[in-house]
Formats: structure tokens, C-alpha cells, sequence
């Protein structure tokens, strides 16, 4: 049994000017144990897609079940075999964070959780902070929390929706090597992340949105192998001739060009020094998985039209 499964999933938001089609049949399975990467550009259907798996908004056609359970037909037993991390820090300010994460316990029915609680506590460097109130809070701490709350009830599944977002390094990392301890316990993670080097290094397997459709899906490996050409990199000041500027991405003094074998190489370099470009820093490497996520959504052009605009 997967532990998530997206069959046909598809959803219209329908306002007082009209319908947007955020989602046209969307279906992939997350295996149980799975570390997942849900990947796409802002707008693509992301947040959608995990609102309608976390019950908080109704597809317009399909289903999703969590462990077997529907998210409609059969919500509490669905809900309860999820822990989503938010994205908006939302939180009861008067609670202390021991409180915050008693009461959640009790929200989803499980008792005598000390042991647990103090463990999340510890694993997310929040030890010394129990008995402080949220809005005492820094916001990185209040992150922590949020999922601490999200994993109270040890769930099968869990759910990370840009939990990294303006967050610093320390957190990143030990939200990390937490979430990574708990899928090597045997926990499925869907992750969506803008940070693709995360999603390279965390998940086994990715799916791209698009449009609001899946324009590519595979073991993270595979996307690398499939697509991975050759990159140039390097910095300079100065304009790249047109020929250049054509293959590459520039990050303000950084420039990426892809470059399919050393001929190509050769080429980019010779139009560089020809026109006396003065480069720095320059390295040749193997593509990321920036490179085939920018690859493949440019390939996938516009999929297709929306059924209107939601303005
Ligand atoms: N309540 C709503 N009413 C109308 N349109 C909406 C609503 N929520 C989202 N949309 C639209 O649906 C599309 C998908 O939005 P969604 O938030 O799912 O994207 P996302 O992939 O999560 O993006 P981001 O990376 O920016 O978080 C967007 O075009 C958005 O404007």
C-alpha cells in the first residue's frame, strides 16, 4: 500500500471573475518510506496539491488517500496518518511550547507522549525553551515548534511544505538530520522545496509541477543521469557575447553555461577570449539538479491553457 496516492487529481478555483485550473490531473504514488520532492515554480500547484492532501481544501476531481484512507470519505483517519509543517507560523501565544505540544497530543488522541515530547524537544534544539511562551519566541524557534507540533503523534507520513524558507543554517541542518533520522525509521516525506540542492541531496525520488501538471517524475538519480550535460561556471564583470549569453545563467557576477562535451567547451571559451571577456573562477562540472529542473520546464513550454483567468 503507498503510503500517499494522488489519483487524477484535479482542482478549478472559482471566483467573481471567473475559474482558474490550478490543478489537470495530477497522479503519483509516495511509497511508504519514501523521501519525496515535490519541485515547481511559483503558481505551479504546489501548496494546492498538500492542502487538498492535508483535507484543508476539496479537489474538484480525483482522490487522495493517506495510508489507504480517503481524504474526504475518511478525514480523521487520513489526517491522523499526517504531519504537515505549514508555512505560515500560526500559533496560540499564550501557550508555553510543552503546552503547545501537550495539547496537540491531545488534539490527535495520544496519551502519556512526556517521553516523545521531550525527545522532539531535544532533536530540535528546543530543550531549553519548553517552558518559555510562543510569542516569547524567535521565529526560527517558533519553526521548530511548528514541527515538533507537526510530529507529535509520530505519523506515517510526513509533510514539509518549504520549510526552509528564511530560515538560518543551524535549523536548516538540524531539521535535516532530524526529518532524515525519521525516514530511515521507515517515515514517507513529501518535501517541496524552492531549494534545489536540498531536494538533491534528500530525495530518492522527485516530481516536477508545472501548469498544474506533472512534467516529469523519477528517482532523483535518473533526472541527473537522464539530462545532465556538462557546465561551465565562472564570474566576470563584463557583457557576455550574445552566442554565450544564449546557453548560459547568470547569477550577478556568476555564470552558468551548459555545454554538452569538451568541443562545446572549447567553443564557449574561444567566443569569451574573442571578444576579451576576462573570466575568474573558472570551473567545469557536472549539472545539478537546477540545471534539469530549469531543463525540463523549459522544455515542457506551456502545457496548456488555463480555463480562464482568476485575476
Ligand atoms: N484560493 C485561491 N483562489 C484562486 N486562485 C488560487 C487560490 N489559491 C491558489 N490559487 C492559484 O492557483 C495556482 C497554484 O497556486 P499554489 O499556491 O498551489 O502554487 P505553488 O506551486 O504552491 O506556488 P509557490 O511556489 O509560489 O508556493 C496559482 O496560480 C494561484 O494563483
Amino acid at each position: 500500500m503507498p503510503a500517499v496516492s494522488f489519483k487524477n487529481i484535479s482542482k478549478t478555483y472559482t471566483g467573481a471573475r471567473g475559474s482558474f485550473q490550478a490543478l489537470k490531473g495530477v497522479s503519483f504514488d509516495i511509497e511508504a518510506g519514501e523521501f519525496f520532492g515535490l519541485l515547481g515554480p511559483n503558481g505551479a500547484g504546489k501548496t494546492t496539491l498538500i492542502s487538498i492532501l492535508a483535507g484543508l481544501a476539496r479537489a474538484t476531481g480525483g482522490s487522495v488517500t493517506v495510508m489507504g484512507h480517503d481524504v474526504v470519505n475518511d478525514y480523521a483517519a487520513a489526517r491522523k496518518c499526517l504531519g504537515i509543517v505549514p508555512q505560515e507560523l500560526v500559533f496560540d501565544p499564550f501557550f508555553s511550547v510543552r503546552e503547545t505540544l501537550r495539547i496537540q497530543s491531545g488534539y490527535f488522541g495520544v496519551k502519556n507522549n512526556e517521553a516523545w515530547i521531550d525527545e522532539l524537544l531535544q532533536s530540535l534544539g528546543l530543550s531549553d525553551k519548553a517552558n518559555a511562551n510562543m510569542r516569547q519566541l524567535s521565529g526560527g524557534m517558533k519553526r521548530r515548534v511548528l514541527v515538533a507540533q507537526a510530529l507529535v503523534h509520530k505519523p506515517p507520513v510526513i509533510v514539509l511544505d518549504e520549510p526552509t524558507a528564511g530560515v538560518d543554517v543551524e535549523l536548516r541542518q538540524t531539521l535535516w538530520q532530524f526529518v532524515s533520522r525519521l525516514n530511515r525509521e521507515g517515515h514517507a516525506v513529501l518535501l517541496t522545496t524552492h531549494y534545489l540542492e536540498e531536494a538533491e541531496a534528500l530525495c530518492g525520488r522527485i516530481g516536477m509541477l508545472k501548469q498544474g501538471q506533472l512534467v516529469a517524475l523519477d528517482r532523483t538519480s535518473a533526472l541527473l543521469a537522464g539530462r545532465a550535460s556538462t557546465m561551465l561556471r565562472f564570474k566576470t564583470d563584463a557583457a557576455l557575447p550574445p552566442a554565450v549569453a544564449a546557453v548560459a545563467r547568470v547569477t550577478g557576477r556568476i555564470v552558468q553555461a551548459k555545454a554538452h562535451d569538451a568541443a562545446e567547451v572549447e567553443h564557449l571559451l574561444a567566443l569569451l577570449r574573442a571578444e576579451g571577456v576576462k573570466v575568474e573562477d573558472l570551473e567545469i562540472g557536472r549539472a545539478d539538479l537546477e540545471d534539469v529542473f530549469l531543463e525540463i520546464m523549459n522544455a515542457a513550454g506551456s502545457v496548456s491553457a488555463p480555463t480562464g483567468s482568476a485575476a
